[in-house]
């Protein structure tokens, strides 16, 4: 049986207002899979992502989540989707530890903290649980953002350039951790301009552009990364 898709766009435009950003984008995104978002800077990707997470408004045509039109209010749509960001965005008074339970228990997830403690044990920042944010360094602030989309439930993980400030080693097991949500039959869209990342997950890629968007091979995205777009 196929699976209905998890996101679809249909000549969906995306922009701030009604001014249009790139041109516009069609794709359908089903469990299991990943789609890379590719593009030079400002081509596009922040906003393809932040309009299929509900926080901007289409411009013209169609996206849905979960088999709905996008509304980031509604109650299926916030327990299934999982959106990580590029701004730094945590509660500044809570160590580590205490802001992950907060999400993991926001999400009704069962036996949050022993949940809880695997991921800080896979995003390698265990011994910085009773760290307030502040005190933590870039790359580890980064891995506790990421680490929030994973102690959640989730059918769709969206992540914006996931790879920013992390280590060669952390980009090597993110590439990991993204095959093991495919795996497990969850969805993930990330941009990206890292092309280790794209490789090592081998997923195809959306490239957003001014004249056309269009879908493109895994082993094409990588190569098209690598010649430095
Ligand atoms: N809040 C905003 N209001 C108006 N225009 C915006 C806003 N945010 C971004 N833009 C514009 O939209 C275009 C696309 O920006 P976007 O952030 O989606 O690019 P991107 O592909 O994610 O770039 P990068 O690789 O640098 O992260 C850019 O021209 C940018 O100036």
């Amino acid at each position: 049986m196929t699976h209905p898709a998890v996101v679809t766009a249909t000549s969906l435009v995306v922009g701030y207002g009604d001014v249009q950003v790139c041109a516009p984008v069609d794709l359908s995104l089903r469990p299991g899979q990943s789609l890379a978002v590719i593009g030079s800077n400002g081509s596009g990707k922040s906003t393809v992502l932040r309009t299929v997470l509900g926080l901007l408004a289409p411009v013209s045509g169609r996206v849905e989540v979960l088999g709905r039109a996008v509304d980031e209010r509604d109650r299926r749509f916030r327990a299934g989707v999982a959106g990580v960001l590029d701004a730094d965005a945590y509660f500044p008074g809570l160590t580590t530890r205490e802001h992950l339970v907060l999400t993991a228990r926001g999400f009704g997830v069962p036996e949050a903290g022993r949940v809880v403690d695997e991921v800080l044990e896979v995003f390698g920042i265990s011994h910085q649980s009773d760290t307030v944010p502040e005190a933590l360094s870039s790359g580890q602030r980064r891995r506790l953002l990421l680490a929030a989309g994973f102690v959640r439930p989730r059918e769709l993980l969206v992540l914006d350039e996931p790879e920013q400030r992390l280590d060669v080693r952390m980009r090597r097991d993110l590439a990991g951790l993204l095959r093991e949500e495919t795996a497990r039959g969850g969805a993930v869209l990330y941009a990206t301009h890292d092309e280790t990342l794209l490789r090592e997950t081998g997923s195809p890629a959306l490239l957003v552009g001014d004249d056309v968007s269009r879908l493109v091979a895994p082993g094409e995205a990588a190569d098209l990364l690598a010649a430095g777009l």
